[in-house]
């Protein structure tokens, strides 16, 4: 059994009650990159295990978090609990299109120190991992002062023959300025052996506006493979060195755009670890995503994906 980590920060997440988007009433739920990821390649693909690795604490809200996970079946293992923090918060805004935008209460969270938790066991045992994924969400969440211990972290992983993967989501509020986020990317895609960035992060990073302006940039990086999500504009693929480019079919009823990266990114990442083809995976993402953003927040309702997924899985 194929065994995946994933190291970031889950929030408590806020969002209007109503379709009409009144702030008065609000429906409370748990979100975060790396966590929605996980939630969409565990539901996809039961048989991965899939474990996240972040800080909460001790509160209530920590709590029933656990228990969300769980419900999930993400493995809990490596959640830690601080003793003093608490879950960052965060809130989505759409708009009349259904993009969305997010509003933050984290710099303060358990998940800043997540790496005050990992000692050598804790690393022994994630080195024993078939692959560890990490956003730049996760590295602007991370306290400054870890950062060196969050890349040798990454290098005895590597090391140790775990697949690093890195999705660049960029954050521009949770960076001192570009550089910072610039110099930490480029750590990362030197270290990854599969990214998947969006056209989106490069363009406000880079200034990057095409998938080729991107995959010209990763060149620079030993990647094996690198899957550029470009929105309604397609996908760019490039499996060791060999460039292919996938179209996608525009999804009609567009609701919230919330989470349309991470569930691609769990369905190809759970995709590719059971045997499926980069084809085939890059069909289960998409279609995946497609149906994520015709739901409200970040984790759509279970039985429903369910039902939509199987029939997915039963015609690639
Ligand atoms: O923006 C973040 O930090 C989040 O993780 C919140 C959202 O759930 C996530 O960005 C959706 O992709």
């Amino acid at each position: 059994m194929k065994n995946i980590f994933l190291f970031g920060e889950c929030m408590i997440e806020l969002m209007s009650a109503s379709k009409e988007g009144s702030s008065n009433t609000l429906k409370q739920s748990f979100a975060g990159d790396v966590f929605n990821t996980a939630v969409y390649l565990k539901r996809t693909f039961s048989k991965v295990n899939t474990h996240l690795v972040t800080a909460v604490g001790k509160d209530k809200f920590s709590l029933d978090m656990i228990e969300y996970f769980k419900s999930e079946n993400i493995s809990s293992d490596f959640v830690f609990q601080s003793e003093t923090k608490i879950p960052g918060l965060y809130s989505i805004q759409l708009d009349d299109k259904g993009e969305r935008s997010f509003t933050y209460w984290r710099n303060d969270s358990a998940a800043r120190q997540v790496m005050q938790h990992i000692d050598d066991e804790v690393t022994n045992l994630l080195s024993k991992g078939d692959m560890f994924f990490f956003s730049g969400i996760s590295l602007a969440v991370i306290e400054p002062q870890s950062r060196t211990a969050f890349w040798a972290l990454i290098d005895k992983l590597k090391a140790a023959g775990v697949q690093i993967v890195f999705d660049p989501n960029y954050r521009p509020r949770m960076w001192t300025g570009p550089e910072e986020a610039q110099e930490q990317f480029e750590l990362a895609l030197q270290k990854s052996d599969l990214s998947l960035p969006g056209v989106d992060d490069f363009e406000q990073l880079f200034g990057m506006t095409t998938v080729e302006e991107v995959n010209n940039y990763c060149k620079t990086f030993d990647l094996s493979e690198l899957i550029i999500k470009n929105g309604e504009q397609g996908i760019l693929v490039v499996v060791d060195g060999d460039v292919s480019h996938f179209a996608i079919t525009p999804v009609e009823n567009v609701v919230d755009t919330t989470s349309a990266g991470d569930s691609f990114n769990g369905v190809y990442l759970g995709a590719r670890a059971e045997g499926y083809s980069v084809n085939d995976s890059i069909t289960l993402a998409s279609k995946a995503a497609g149906f994520v953003i015709q739901h409200r927040g970040a984790i759509a309702p279970a039985d429903e994906y369910d039902t939509f997924i199987k029939a997915q899985l039963a015609s690639v």
